[in-house]
């Protein structure tokens, strides 16, 4: 079953590279298909290196049906970053596996993802075995909610810090910092910074980031990949902003 494909690799090589990765976060409960052509070109056009396709509350065959047509309109990797299980699809490059390591919840740690194989087996994408971890923004997420788990406290570094390195140690290709959609404030530098100098594997930021000074921020701090859904959700123009 779950054959290995080159997206992993190819972010190794590119932050070797010293190249700075963006992804493209479509949530497939906004998007609307008749939109997504329009929307398409535009990340064509852009700096972004990956689509990311997901959200904390997906309906059903939704994403199946999002990433169906967006095979035909880009050539970017289209990664899944799901919510759940439903999430799953065959017509994606990647996925990744993810387990919520800041919280205490069993499900979101273990049990959705063995729910998942099942489905995995009739698919042929590439696994990124993912440490995601929620780091406290100042309002509630839509991820707390829906995992009924506690984010990280932002002002305790070395337990975010060692979060990261037991998810590394326990085999995790790449580790998340996530604020939350639309956070008041994304992932500060100084975690950012004493994550990376901790680890081996990818850093991916997401969370928050709505101008170019912050993505900026992120990468001068060390994040390898960046993730950015609601400032293009919300301001299409936001795509020029980036190429400026
Ligand atoms: C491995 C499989 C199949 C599932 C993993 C299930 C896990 C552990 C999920 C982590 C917790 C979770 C609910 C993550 C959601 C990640 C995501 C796609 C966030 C983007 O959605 P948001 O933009 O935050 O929320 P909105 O939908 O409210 O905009
Ligand atoms: O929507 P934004 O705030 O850009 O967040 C992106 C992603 O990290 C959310 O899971
Ligand atoms: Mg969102």
């Amino acid at each position: 079953m779950i054959k290995n494909k080159a997206i992993h690799q190819d972010i190794l090589s590119a932050i070797n590279k010293g190249e700075q990765l963006l992804a493209v976060l479509i949530d497939p409960e906004k998007m609307e298909l008749e939109k997504l052509p329009s929307f398409a070109d535009k990340i064509n056009a852009s700096r972004a290196t990956h689509i990311f396709i997901g959200g904390s509350t997906v309906e059903a065959f939704k994403t199946d049906d999002l990433v169906q047509c967006l095979k035909g309109l880009t050539n970017l990797p289209i990664v899944i970053f799901p919510g759940d299980v439903s999430q799953l699809s065959s017509h994606a490059d990647a996925l990744l596996f993810l387990s919520l390591v800041s919280g205490r919840n069993p499900d979101y740690l273990i049990g959705k993802q063995i729910e998942a194989v099942s489905v995995l087996r009739t698919m042929q994408l590439e696994i990124i075995p993912t440490g995601y971890l929620l780091i406290e923004n100042g309002k509630e997420t839509a991820v707390e909610r829906v995992t009924q788990t506690q984010p990280l406290p932002r002002n305790n570094i070395q337990h975010i810090v060692d979060t990261a390195i037991a998810s590394q140690l326990l085999g995790m290709k790449c580790i998340y910092l996530e604020a939350g959609s639309s956070a008041i404030e994304p992932i500060n530098s100084k975690i950012i910074q004493s994550v990376k100098k901790e680890l081996t594997i990818p850093l991916i930021i997401g969370g928050g980031i709505t101008s170019k000074k912050q993505l900026d921020n992120a990468y001068d701090a060390g994040a390898d990949l960046v993730v950015i859904g609601t400032a293009f959700e919300e301001n299409a123009s936001f795509f020029e902003e980036l190429n400026k």
